[in-house]
């Protein structure tokens, strides 16, 4: 077993997925929210088990939203994700093609899935639009539902295809022996690697995982006490007993790695003259705000002569954004109700504001 630069620990060779993933270079396509299961551990919130489309945070309406995000990113590939992808089987193979068409064979996809529907059918057409990599995240903590003999049945029907194969669960603690029965199963198979998360709450899941007797490890981190362990030892066995690839892939990875590049690689195509980018790939500039924005921006232009070319109105937010030099000077030199922040915002499509600091 070996530590990785990324807060995460591997046994063997990381999956290609996951080398692309760290470095942000995959872009994240959601392509429903429709899913065959109900996971007591399911992060997804409410409005995102409908059945809707985003690439990374961007709502998708057509194609070309997806290939638009694709560019800002810089993406060298992507992940294919739900719900179930397989659940909206024609629209997922449609964008896994138009993916490769437009950035070429060696763009790669790979995609999570139950199994629930993974036929041999439904698999030939991912192979056929072009899919690298598939990861099977079956019913293993509900070992006596027919969901599961399903699943484990549609397993089998990946290795019919030239593709990695490999599986991705949570590591629950308590069901250490399910996963390790669920890694035998595919090393019998031929399968390259199985992933595992270290288990995370979310604002939808939270309840549910008290409920059962989980607890976060902290107050500042989403992780389950325990999860990290069970991976730990669960990848110390692995080595030992199957010849599989293990990937123990932590809360702190998707935080402080992932996320991080990803907004870095966006940052720089979405940054405007003003902005600055910060070290997290954050979006860092000044704003102005007040009730009549026309009347704001006669009085920074005229009064406090700032350059209209260093101002951008944005109407949409109400406010008037500008280099955060020029909001600090400006803060000091005019008097009355016009607020002045420094602002950092995510690069991405929702502009999160993760930083507001009000200028004296
Ligand atoms: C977010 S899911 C997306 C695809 C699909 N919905 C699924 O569950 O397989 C991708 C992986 O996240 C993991 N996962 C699910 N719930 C989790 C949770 N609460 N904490 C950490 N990982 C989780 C599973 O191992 C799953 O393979
Ligand atoms: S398979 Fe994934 S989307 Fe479906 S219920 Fe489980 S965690 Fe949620």
């Amino acid at each position: 077993m070996w530590e990785t630069p990324y807060f995460s620990y591997a046994v063997r060779e990381l999956p290609k997925g996951c080398q692309m993933c760290v470095r942000g270079e995959k872009l994240v396509l959601f392509t429903t929210g429709a899913c065959p299961r109900d996971c007591f551990y399911c992060p997804l919130s409410p409005w995102r088990r409908e059945d809707v489309v985003y690439a990374n945070e961007r709502p998708v309406k057509r194609i070309d939203d997806i290939i638009e995000e694709a560019k800002i990113q810089e993406a060298r590939g992507a992940g294919v994700t739900g719900g179930d992808p397989l659940a909206r089987l024609d629209r997922t193979a449609e964008y896994i093609r138009a993916l490769k068409e437009q950035f070429g064979e060696k763009f790669h996809v790979h995609l999570y899935t139950t199994g629930a529907l993974t036929t041999k059918k439904a698999l030939e057409k991912l192979y056929d639009a072009g899919l690298d990599e598939i990861r099977f995240h079956p019913d293993l903590f509900n070992p006596n539902s027919r969901l599961f003999r399903v699943e484990i049945e549609n397993i089998k029907n990946a290795f019919d295809f030239d593709w990695d194969v490999g599986g991705e669960v949570p590591a629950v603690p308590g069901q250490g022996e399910r996963i390790k029965w669920f890694a035998e199963f595919l090393d019998g198979l031929g399968a390259k690697f199985l992933n595992i998360n270290e288990l995370e709450f979310s604002e939808t899941n939270l309840r549910n995982l008290l409920d059962k007797g989980y607890r976060p490890i902290s107050d500042e981190s989403s992780a389950i006490k325990g999860s990290l362990e069970l991976g730990l030892e669960i990848l110390r066995w692995g080595e030992e007993n199957t010849s599989l690839s293990y990937h123990l892939c932590t809360s702190k990875l998707k935080d402080a790695v992932q996320l991080r590049n990803r907004l870095r690689r966006m940052a720089k195509n979405v940054a405007k003259p003003y902005m600055e980018i910060t070290e997290d790939g954050t979006l860092r500039f000044g704003i102005a705000e007040y009730e009549d924005l026309d009347e704001l921006y006669t009085l920074l232009v005229e009064e406090a002569e700032v350059p209209g070319e260093w101002l951008y109105v944005n109407r949409e937010k109400g406010r008037i954004e500008m280099p955060e030099e020029v909001a600090v000077e400006l803060a000091e030199a005019i008097e009355g109700d016009v607020r002045f922040f420094i602002v950092e915002e995510y690069p991405t499509w929702d502009r999160i504001e993760v930083e507001r600091i009000p200028l004296p």
